[in-house]
């Protein structure tokens, strides 16, 4: 269902992702590891539609997938490390706003990450938390089979790492698909790992380097 290719992709002179590829089915799920700057976030954006990789394609049922971005926008549920909340807005606001977009309920996907007794809290007033629950009710309201994840679990407690479990075995169940970058263990029993390299530290540039150090003063 989902085909990835030789995607390779440049930030800057540096090759930071060179020729990655896998192939995920119907409820398969994969974690993107690798050490900090492997390319794992650069990966999941690639997939988005957010960043044109310098080669490589992405497949979905066979077709190119970034050759529409708005088509594609449409598959795609993505979690970035920011929430992306309106913070002057309610969390109620806020997932109605993005409700507009993908005609899901906000008040179920509120239940399911059980957040409901927050919605009529400014975002501002949520916790790192309860801000990520938020971010996770959102990739529910997308209603959109291809989950794309970068470090979901950033600040969950651990009953809150459960109803994440429940979220992805319901999904996968459905048929969905998930990627996730992930630091630490993640509940996704049966999920696929694809471990980045990353630089090595004589390929990380050092921009200070090149200046004398009076230059610095
Ligand atoms: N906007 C940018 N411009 C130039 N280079 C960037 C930019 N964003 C990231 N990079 C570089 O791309 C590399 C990959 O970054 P990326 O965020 O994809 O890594 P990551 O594997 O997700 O890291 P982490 O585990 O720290 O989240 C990094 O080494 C970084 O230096």
């Amino acid at each position: 269902m989902l085909e990835v290719e030789n995607i390779s992709v440049f930030r800057g002179e540096r090759l930071v992702l060179d020729r990655v590829g896998f192939t995920l089915e119907a409820g398969d799920a994969l974690l993107l590891t690798g050490p900090n700057g492997a390319g794992k976030s650069t990966l999941l954006r690639v997939l988005a539609g957010l960043h044109k990789p310098e080669g490589g394609h992405v497949l979905w049922s066979g077709v190119d997938a970034l050759a529409d971005r708005s088509q594609h926008a449409g598959r795609v549920a993505y979690l970035g490390h920011q929430d992306a909340l309106k913070l002057g807005l309610t969390l109620r606001e806020n997932l109605t706003l993005a409700a507009r977009a993908s005609g899901g309920n906000p008040d179920l996907c509120m239940e399911s990450l059980n957040i409901s007794g927050l919605a009529d809290l400014p975002a501002r007033m949520l916790s790192a938390g309860q801000k990520r629950r938020a971010a996770l009710a959102r990739v529910l309201l997308a209603q959109a089979p291809l989950w794309l994840l970068d470090e979901p679990s950033l600040g969950l407690d651990i009953n809150t790492m459960g109803l994440l479990g429940t979220l992805f075995a319901a999904h996968r169940q459905a048929g969905g698909i998930v990627i996730a970058t992930t630091h630490v263990p993640l509940p996704l029993p049966d999920a696929r790992t694809h471990a980045l390299p990353g630089l090595n530290e004589s390929d990380i540039p050092q921009p200070l380097e090149d200046f004398p150090e009076d230059d610095l003063l």
